[in-house]
């Protein structure tokens, strides 16, 4: 007779293992204490939102050079220094994001949109006149209170 097999609950998938996508969000700022708004394409996944810029980090690399790498493409700067602010897991229903937001306290170049996307320096005060995605609350309320 076959052994009964007890019934085990498996453990939760953690961030990493789970089916989330991991993004390199960038909070950037200037020297008047805006911080950089783009706005994502109006055909892709929340698209028409204001975002912080940044994006998938690929399977071959890691936070920083993940973060590295989106700067670069999407506004022509190299980072030099980042700071992490906080880590958001959402699940949008369609699709589930794993946020790991930096602060990025140093970079060379100034930023510009290469790649057409709309953009925008914000002062903190007016980030309530933007649509941010759902899962970028905590951020604006970390910005808000000024967190580095
Ligand atoms: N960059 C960014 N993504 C955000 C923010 N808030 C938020 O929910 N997201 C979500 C939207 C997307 O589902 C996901 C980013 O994925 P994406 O596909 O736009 O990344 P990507 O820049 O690599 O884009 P692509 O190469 O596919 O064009 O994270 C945010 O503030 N910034
Ligand atoms: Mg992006």
């Amino acid at each position: 007779m076959a052994e009964q097999s007890k019934p085990t609950t498996p453990a939760p998938p953690s961030a990493e293992e789970s089916s989330a996508v991991h993004v390199a969000v960038a909070v950037i700022r200037n020297a008047r204490g805006e911080v950089l708004l783009t706005q994502r394409h109006p055909d892709s996944h929340q698209g028409g939102l204001w975002e912080f810029p940044g994006g998938k980090i690929e399977a071959d690399e890691d936070l920083a050079g993940g973060l590295a790498r989106e700067l670069q493409e999407e506004l022509g700067i190299k980072v030099l220094h980042h700071e992490s602010m906080l880590r958001i897991e959402h699940d949008y229903g369609d699709k589930q994001v794993l946020l790991d937001v930096h602060s990025v306290t140093a970079f060379a170049g100034q930023p510009s949109p290469c790649e057409g996307q709309p953009m925008r320096w914000v002062d903190p005060s007016d980030l309530g006149n933007y649509a941010l995605p759902e899962a970028n609350g905590p951020i604006v309320r970390a910005i808000v209170e000024g967190q580095p």
